[in-house]
């Protein structure tokens, strides 16, 4: 039976050090400012909205959310993005994804400072990200938050076969880049991945993470034995309950360590946020912090 990866006790540990962050910009005059741009209603993403802002309390971070209704046009959240950019007060600034179709999200993406892109997704700092340049640059929350999660397990990565199932700009590219760069030999699935290839590559996996949206794609059988899986996935069944992209039940017999949905990459991504968010305000106002949180 498989340890069952507690993201939100480590999630925990990384929102007191966030906070104790806060505390010393707050000594500054400065409150660090997250906005996050809701347009429609993706499920996924309102349940991180709500998530997020009771998170952004308990640490201090001043949050709030804009809302758009899924009629609106990309003009005036391009309008608003522009606004947000110059107001002081802001130090962060995140636009929900997926957007209606009338979007083009690589224009949002672009239009948001890249001092202030808090999901990482400017093309500047995606850039730096696969280029592997030094220097502090934000980095997408899910597959840092990740990383922290890896670390705290004890997981090596150096040297190891890992697999990564889905290619967004939000998980599977920068989750990739950030393994590579961890000296990890790093498999990027996708759509068109054949599911027996899927499967195979799965087996050879030391590592597998999972961020699809389909529900089951792994099963405890597709794993090698002591495997670490990482379940991304955020999908809600018809009886509303809450499942990931992987068969808790038949993996968690096989693997080593696995994370749960929820409970597990979710809360992660949300203390990773506001990590991102104290350190953007750091950034903006010139202020040295302890990088505390190498040793949670
Ligand atoms: N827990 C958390 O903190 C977070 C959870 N999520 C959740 O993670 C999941 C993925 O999110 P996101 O990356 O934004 O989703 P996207 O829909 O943007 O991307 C899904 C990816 O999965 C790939 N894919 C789809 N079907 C298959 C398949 N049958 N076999 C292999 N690959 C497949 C797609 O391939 P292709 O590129 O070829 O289309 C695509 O690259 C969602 O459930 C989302 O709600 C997302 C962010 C944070
Ligand atoms: N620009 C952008 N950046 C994102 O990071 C982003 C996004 N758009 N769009 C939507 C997805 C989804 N996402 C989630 C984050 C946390 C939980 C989360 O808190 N999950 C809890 C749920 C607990 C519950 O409330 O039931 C858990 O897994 O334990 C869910 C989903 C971020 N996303």
């Amino acid at each position: 039976m498989a340890k069952i990866i507690d993201g939100k006790a480590i999630a925990k540990k990384l929102r007191a050090v966030v906070k104790a962050q806060t505390e010393q910009l707050k000594q500054k005059g400065v409150i660090p400012g997250l906005v996050v741009i809701l347009i429609g209603n993706d499920p996924a993403s309102e349940i991180y909205v709500r998530n997020k802002e009771r998170a952004a309390e308990k640490v201090g971070v001043n949050a709030r959310t804009i809302k758009y209704p899924a009629s609106a046009t990309e003009a005036e959240v391009l309008a608003k993005i522009e606004a947000l950019n110059q107001d002081e007060q802001v130090d962060a600034i995140l636009v929900q994804s997926p957007m209606p179709a009338q979007f083009n999200s690589e224009v949002i993406q672009a239009a948001i400072s890249p001092a202030k892109d808090v999901d990482g997704f400017h093309p500047l700092n995606i850039g730096k990200l696969f280029a592997n340049r030094s220097g502090y640059y934000p980095v997408a929350n899910t597959p840092r938050g990740i990383m922290t999660m890896l670390k705290h397990e004890g997981v090596a990565l150096a040297g190891k076969n890992i697999l990564v199932v889905g290619r967004s700009i939000l998980v599977g590219r920068p989750m990739f880049a950030l393994l590579e760069r961890a000296n990890a030999t790093v498999t990027l699935a996708h759509r068109y991945t054949p599911i027996d290839t899927l499967k195979l590559l799965a087996q050879q996996a030391d590592v597998v993470i999972v961020a699809t949206g389909v529900v089951n794609l792994i099963q405890g059988s597709d794993l090698k034995a002591g495997a670490v899986v990482i379940d991304v996935g955020i999908n809600r069944l018809a009886d509303g309950k809450l499942v990931g992209d992987v068969d808790f039940s038949s993996a968690s017999q096989v693997a080593s360590a696995i994370t749960p949905v929820p409970g597990g990459v979710g809360p992660m991504t949300i203390a990773t946020l506001l990590q991102t968010t104290v350190e953007l305000a750091g950034q903006h106002h010139d202020i040295e912090m302890e990088q505390a949180w190498q040793n949670i």
